[in-house]
């Protein structure tokens, strides 16, 4: 028997109130016969004409974009960027939204994400309900602070450089990003063009002089000759093998935070803004406060940032574990802390080294997931160490709400919780929540 095809929704346009913001950066609002609408561009409280994106007649939602304003909110700015807006660039969501309303609405997200995935209130996440900007970031209306330090450019058919359009592979290309770092800005990235690439990853280490360029060529695209107006490590990425082949320069940058240097290669995670990594060490640190010969995890530890802050603090009685899947970030994180003779770091999934290591008890844990979260498993895991104190370090508020309910289960509640806006334009938050057993 054969099915009508669903009629297909995009394109047609719905006049709407705007809802809240949701996880995502989008915000809800339902057209008069009721279906959901994702609104990127829109901001609560506005009259909008929006129109579909995705979707089709009886889809749980449909995605759209407001693409005529009719009643702004008074949080609403003229985007600064120009290849903001429905259509365009995919990176910055929040361009039309002033610096100071951008912090509330991922407030707003944080406390809708605990609320409906762990039921705490932020009193009971013991978090004040704000999101602090990153120390030095412009927060005036019309300022956009430059904190890219690492930026992955699109590259199109016709060798030109430009970032990726929302949900879409096509390319917005662009003369200059105003998130990027000057430093990135520097490489000339976007003044010169690029023909066999398909992305060019810049990246400018902070606390040293240390560029890094990666390519990743198209399918059968050649050696690039390359030519930057200044001298920077180049590494260009295998096409079949995902090798790395170093065309100039070090296959690493060093970058500086927590009072250490740190080597980070190519593919190696690393804080995107220039304060985060300090940031994060600091309220880690604050919330754990590690005392000499504690045993302490740095879970998912990269190159080895907590591991080697918790090091310092625990001294010659105490002892850190870290763990980490990638191969490179390990070698990197031992690199790192090689002199410190407390610190061991194990390579492979959290999940399975966890069980394997025979430790029966620790004192404290940094867990610092990629945006899927821990997972139950490995909050029952810990729990079952029965840490004094647990740092969680989440870069996404849905995956820390569905953990701390885990954690809620297993015996462990937040006593603080803290939210750092480290991706100013853009929905994405930060957040730090410090556990302790309930008792
Ligand atoms: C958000 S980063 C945190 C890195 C480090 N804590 C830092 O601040 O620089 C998450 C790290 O987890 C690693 N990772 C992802 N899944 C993992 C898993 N299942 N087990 C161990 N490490 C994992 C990634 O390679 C990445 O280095």
């Amino acid at each position: 028997m054969q099915t009508e095809p669903v009629p297909s929704l995009v394109g047609r346009e719905y006049e709407v109130e705007v809802g809240p913001v949701a996880h995502g950066g989008h915000c809800v609002a339902r057209t008069d016969g009721g279906q959901v609408l994702f609104v990127r561009h829109a901001l609560p409280g506005e009259r909008v004409v929006a129109r579909v994106t995705e979707g089709e007649e009886g889809a749980r939602f449909l995605r759209a974009d407001a693409v005529r304003v009719l009643t702004a909110s008074k949080d609403r700015v003229e985007a600064p960027c120009p290849y903001a807006g429905p259509g365009r660039c995919g990176g910055c969501d929040w361009q039309h939204a002033a610096p100071g309303a951008q912090r509330r609405l991922k407030a707003a997200v944080v406390a809708e994400q605990l609320a409906r995935l762990a039921g705490l209130t932020p009193d009971e996440a013991g978090w004040d309900g704000t999101v602090a900007p990153a120390p030095g970031d412009k927060v005036a209306k019309g300022e956009v602070p430059a904190w890219r330090t690492r930026v992955q450019y699109a590259i199109d058919a016709e060798g030109r450089a430009g970032l990726r359009r929302h949900r879409s592979h096509d390319v917005e290309v662009i003369d200059h990003c105003m998130i990027a770092a000057p430093e990135v800005s520097e490489l000339g990235v976007e003044t010169r063009t690029w023909p066999d690439m398909a992305t060019v990853e810049a990246i400018a280490a902070t606390g040293s002089h240390d560029r890094q360029v990666i390519l990743t060529p198209r399918p059968g695209g050649r050696l690039p000759i390359v030519a930057l107006d200044r001298p920077v490590s180049v590494q260009r990425i295998g096409e079949r093998d995902k090798a790395v082949h170093r065309v100039h320069g070090r296959p690493f940058v060093r970058e500086r935070a927590a009072g250490r240097t740190w080597r980070v290669g190519d593919g190696g995670f690393w804080q995107v803004h220039p304060k985060a990594a300090d940031l994060l060490v600091e309220a880690v640190m604050q919330g754990l406060m590690p005392r000499k010969g504690d045993m302490a995890l740095d879970l998912y530890c990269g190159v080895g940032l907590f591991a080697g802050a918790l090091a310092e603090r625990v001294g010659e009685r105490g002892a850190v574990l870290g763990v980490e899947s990638s191969r490179r970030a390990v070698e990197d994180a031992r690199h790192n802390l090689q002199d410190l003779d407390r610190v061991r770091i194990e390579q492979g999934k959290v999940e399975q080294v966890l069980p394997r290591t025979g430790i029966s008890e620790v004192d404290l844990v940094v867990l610092d997931p990629p945006r899927a979260g821990a997972g139950h498993p490995t909050v029952r895991h810990l729990a079952g160490l029965a840490p004094r104190r647990i740092a969680y370090v989440a870069c996404d508020p849905a995956a820390l709400a569905r953990d701390l309910a885990w954690f809620a289960e297993e015996g462990y509640r937040p006593v603080t919780l803290r939210a750092f806006d480290l991706f100013p334009m853009t929905h994405h938050v930060e957040c730090v929540a410090i556990l302790a057993p309930a008792k």
